[in-house]
């Protein structure tokens, strides 16, 4: 299968125009062209003073608005959410396919967190893990490397997840840093660290007080200072209110040209221009851990999020195990897999269960343990 990413700048609008293709050979993926309003990593380009505002602040809004999931549902026909499917079938349904591939290979495990590990909530500082979740991901962990990557802070995605084996690359993997007594995949006792932005904290602090002075009379705006980037939340943001916020931030951002904006699940993010993300931070991290030219390495990304698509398609580009994307709607992804993503509280526990359900048939597969080998036994009749 090929699949060729081709970004066009839309000169009007000031979005870049992703177009992908993905041809293929396999019965299971069909020839699809897809057009979206978005590149991967959700790039919004932050037009030059001159150029007419309104239009672009429309354009931003339009994509604020396109990334509103419940839209985008709403817009996805029956028949576009069933191609979809079969071009990124659900992980648990392709196990046996996901652990074929795998076989003799170090899997290595990157994380996102919100909407991946923790389910999307209003407020940010609430967005907790289960207990559920924390023991698959520890499990996880005493088989194979396990990262997170996350668009937050590292500290506080740390002090969310609270397992200090794991490595953590936090600000969009512009800080990274791995377990504090060393980990026992790694040869070398060198702790990793790494902090590729180090010299836009200044900038960052500048803009965090910035934009809390500009949007605070904006209600259910908030903006949350994730060290090398910041976070303006539009989640409880009335959407008539929407423009006005566009417009506070863009004012801001024009006098800082060396930060660029991104989009996630209804926020805006601000980070610096430098040319690191969440697929850098993977490289950095296969690297780190000795299987920077290996060939029997096997990473498995899970994310949710636009700006997981970075380190969707560095897998695609190695040809070196696979993303997945956790989401219950089509959307234009470089992922092979996915799984349901936990849109209402109901529905909600259904994911949290089949990702952990995944998570441990994943190692159960390779490493034998009582609580698995029933499942171990389904599996291998199932061959
Ligand atoms: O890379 P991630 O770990 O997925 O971080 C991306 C952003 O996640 C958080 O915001 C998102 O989750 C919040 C809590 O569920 C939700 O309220 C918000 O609407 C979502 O966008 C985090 O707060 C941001 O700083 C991250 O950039």
């Amino acid at each position: 299968m090929t699949r060729q990413n081709v970004v066009v700048a839309d000169t009007k609008s000031g979005i870049n125009v992703a177009i992908t293709m993905t041809v293929s050979n396999s019965s299971l993926f069909t020839k699809a062209v897809k057009k979206t309003r978005e590149t991967q990593g959700g790039c919004i380009n932050i037009p030059p003073k001159k150029v007419g505002g309104g239009a672009r602040i429309n354009a931003w809004v339009d994509s604020m608005r396109a990334s509103s999931p419940t839209r985008v549902k709403s817009a996805a026909s029956l028949s576009d959410q069933s191609s979809w499917m079969l071009r990124h079938p659900s992980a648990l349904n392709m196990f046996e396919q996901i652990i074929e591939a795998s076989k003799g290979k170090q899997i290595v495990m990157f994380l996102d967190y919100d909407g991946t590990l923790s389910p999307i909530v209003d407020d940010p500082d609430r967005a907790f893990m289960s207990d559920a979740m924390r023991t698959a991901v520890r499990e996880l962990a005493r088989y194979f490397p396990t990262a997170i990557v996350s668009g937050r802070c590292r500290d506080k995605v740390y002090n969310f997840v609270r397992l200090a084996e794991l490595y953590y690359a936090g600000s969009h993997g512009m800080d990274i840093k791995g377990p504090a007594k060393g980990s026992k995949y790694k040869k070398e006792t060198k702790a990793v660290l790494f902090q590729p932005a180090s010299e836009f904290l200044p900038m960052i602090d500048e803009v965090y007080k910035a934009l809390l002075e500009k949007t605070k009379s904006i209600p259910g705006a908030s903006v949350e200072h994730n060290k090398f980037c910041l976070s303006v939340h539009y989640r409880c943001v009335d959407e008539k209110k929407w423009s006005m916020l566009a417009q506070q931030v863009r004012s801001v951002l024009q006098q800082y040209p060396k930060l660029r904006l991104t989009q996630g699940r209804k926020v805006l993010e601000i980070r610096p221009t430098i040319k690191w993300d969440k697929g850098k931070a993977l490289e950095f991290l296969l690297e780190s851990l000795g299987f920077g030219n290996c060939t029997d390495v096997f990473p498995v990304y899970i994310g949710d999020d636009r700006t997981d698509e970075d380190a969707f398609k560095i897998l695609r580009d190695r040809g070196q195990g696979f993303g997945i994307l956790v989401s219950k709607i089509p959307k234009d992804t470089s992922a092979s897999y996915s799984l349901q993503e936990p849109l209402e509280a109901r529905t909600l526990s259904y994911y949290i269960h089949a990702l952990i359900l995944f998570l441990y048939l994943l190692f159960s597969s390779i490493v034998y343990t009582p609580a698995c080998i029933n499942y171990h036994f389904f599996f291998v009749i199932n061959l």
